[in-house]
């Protein structure tokens, strides 16, 4: 079934053809609850870092926008590239931007548990935002602070009372679409809601995320760079707007 198998139907991240999306009038804002407290770690995993919560209950969730009913938050990473032209895994008009942010959710509603969602085609919706080059930013930095301490694959350290809604522009538009993981095992189980608006980073903050490694420690050192999958063909979708 093309569902599940990767080379199927759904696949991500595509290009956003502005002008191809289609202003859905229906789609409702989306609301964004997120509390400090389940902040959990900061790893390396060898592909990106990720920073997880604790999604035993419903204290951080997403609810609205496409979604049929809430979503639980549990982990966020990025995507970035060795130089500024490029970087991101979603592009707008063949624009890309330095880097991505990925804010992971399952739908705890109808499966038990996050490895039982990430198979189902409603399982998780994923917030994707934009970072451009610009001003410093604030929220960011407490991260960045932290990536000395897990420079090498498979490193964690404990990471609390991170509210990471001060990472998600205050603008409401987005698009959504269908479709899947950009890393393995790829399934088709994501309900993508991309940000218009990018959120401004500067030049030191981007160099941070490039001062990781996807070696562990002992091994050649080979830089985290580059981390994004390649763009994915439509196929039969549609990519709806929440705005005019
Ligand atoms: N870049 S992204 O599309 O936002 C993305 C989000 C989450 C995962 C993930 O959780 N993989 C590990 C994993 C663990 C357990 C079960 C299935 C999995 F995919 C992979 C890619
Ligand atoms: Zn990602």
């Amino acid at each position: 079934c093309p569902l599940t198998i990767p080379g199927g139907t759904r696949q991500s991240p595509i290009n956003i053809q502005w002008r191809d999306s289609v202003y859905d009038p229906f789609l409702k804002p989306l609301k964004i609850s997120y509390d400090p407290t389940t902040c959990l770690h900061i790893w390396n995993n060898g592909y990106s870092f990720l920073v997880e919560f604790d999604d035993s209950t419903d204290k951080s969730i997403i609810v609205g926008g496409p979604l049929e009913n809430q979503y639980r938050l549990k982990q966020f990473h990025f995507h970035w590239g060795a130089i500024n032209d490029w970087g991101s895994e979603h592009t707008v008009d063949s624009k890309f931007y330095p880097a991505e942010l990925h804010l992971v959710h399952w739908n705890a509603v109808d499966y038990p548990s996050f490895e039982d969602a990430v198979m189902e085609g409603n399982g998780l919706a994923v917030i994707g935002v934009f970072l451009k080059l610009g001003a410093r930013h604030e929220g960011l930095q407490t991260l960045v602070d932290a990536l000395p301490a897990v420079r090498h694959k498979d490193t964690v350290i404990e990471f609390d009372e991170f509210d990471p809604s001060c990472l998600i522009p205050s603008c409401p538009d987005y698009w959504t679409y269908a479709g899947s993981l950009t890393t393995p095992p790829l399934t088709e189980s994501v309900t993508w809601i991309i940000k218009k608006k990018p959120i401004e980073v500067d030049e030191d903050q981007l160099e941070a995320f490039r001062t990781l490694l996807f070696t562990s420690d002992g091994e050649e050192e080979r830089r985290m760079v580059d981390n994004f999958r390649p763009l994915q063909p439509l196929m039969n979708r549609t990519v709806r707007s929440s705005f005019q």
